[in-house]
């Protein structure tokens, strides 16, 4: 690990360009605002809270910055209410293909509710399909390499029908399966029958914990439903005391880093719902020196007005990272990811190691 007083920080262009892995971002949080105005005005909602696309932009980052994750995910209904239709499912996941390669992200895992766009009479199957599409299309185009993770929501009861959808699909496009929505209230273990499913079929799934409510969401993501990743996982913290310049961990902190289990860390979005106060203490910087697996991610591009390379630039003016721990940060996530042990090391080998500054 470097330091700030031995470093040239990157700057947000050399981020930019050296390739990144993405396993945490929503689809429906990471529309163009414009696309969000012609869906609108081509399919007849009329709810927007805006008409020009930068004011919009801005709208739905202040009204993100609520300091509540309720309140953040009721932005949400905006994004959902366009994307109703196949059309409009493939043109979202196409740009958003476009708009990831374009930020030098060699390989993304974007998450999306099935269950959420149904209202335009499509079915979960047309809905997936029309997302793997866009994917594919934007694939073709862009040189990215892009997989779905199939969300089911933790307030509503259709997670084993969703998991059911994630294995169908699962050698097309689909490479796992999550749970999403207000943590509190809604523990992982009301979705046992799903992550049951899920081991016996040899899949790979998230789920988001420890965002907003602590420790016990992630004990029981790990333990009672052997989430393979950690959403999040923030509050990790509170098992660990700060001692001097080190840590002591508990038993839970010990499990996470010892079985080396992701934190799919989302740092902006973590500012605005309130589950850290300000970058610089944001738990990333002690769980990245104490060596848990971290990895950085958006979580929802529109709403926190973010791109993964923004990420990548604030941490590294908060804590100092240099090009190594970038690099550390993607190898992370590349050994992470939800595809087969040779396709990460192709990306290992044949396009991260070679594309960061030699530090030598
Ligand atoms: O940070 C988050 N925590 C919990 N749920 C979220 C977060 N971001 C988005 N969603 C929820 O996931 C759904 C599917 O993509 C979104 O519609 C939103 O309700
Ligand atoms: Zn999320």
């Amino acid at each position: 690990m470097t330091s700030a007083t031995t470093t040239v920080l990157p700057t947000l262009a050399e981020i930019r360009r050296v390739p990144k892995v993405l396993l945490h971002d929503h689809l429906d949080g990471g529309l163009r605002p414009a696309t969000i105005i012609e869906l609108a005005e081509r399919y007849g909602y009329t709810g927007l809270p805006e008409r020009d696309p930068e004011a919009l932009r801005a709208w739905f980052r202040a009204s993100a910055d609520s300091g509540s994750l309720e309140r953040y995910l009721e932005t949400f209904s905006h994004t959902v209410a366009v994307m109703q239709t196949a059309d409009a499912l493939h043109r979202v996941a196409y740009e958003c293909a476009e708009d990831l390669a374009a930020d030098g992200i060699v390989y993304a895992e974007v998450r999306y509710a099935p269950e959420q766009h149904l209202v335009g009479g499509l079915s979960l199957d047309e809905v997936v399909e029309a997302v793997s599409a866009g994917f594919a299309e934007g694939e073709r185009d862009h040189g990215i390499k892009m997989r779905s993770l199939l969300t089911a929501m933790r307030h509503q009861a259709r997670s084993r029908e969703i998991a059911e959808l994630a294995v169908r699909y699962r050698d097309r496009g689909v490479a796992g399966f999550d749970i999403a929505g207000a943590e509190a209230g809604n523990p992982p273990t009301r979705h046992l029958d799903a992550f049951e499913y899920l081991q016996r079929e040899n899949a790979h799934f998230t789920i988001h914990a420890g965002e907003a409510f602590g420790l016990p969401s992630i004990w029981q993501a790990i333990q009672w439903c052997g989430a393979d990743r950690l959403g999040h996982g923030v509050r990790i913290i509170d098992d660990i005391v700060r001692v001097g310049e080190g840590a002591e961990l508990g038993r839970l902190a010990h499990y996470v880093r010892d079985k080396r289990i992701p934190l799919e860390m989302c740092p902006t979005s973590n500012l605005q719902t309130g589950a850290a106060a300000s970058l610089a203490e944001h738990p990333i910087g002690l769980l990245t020196r104490l060596r848990f697996r971290v990895t950085v991610n958006t979580d929802n591009r529109l709403m926190s007005g973010t791109t993964l390379s923004e990420e990548f630039r604030k941490l590294s003016e908060a804590f100092g990272y240099g090009w190594e721990d970038l690099r550390w940060f993607t190898l992370n996530a590349v050994k992470s990811a939800f595809i087969d042990f040779d396709g990460r090391l192709e990306i290992i080998n044949g396009i991260v190691k070679p594309g960061y500054p030699d530090l030598r």
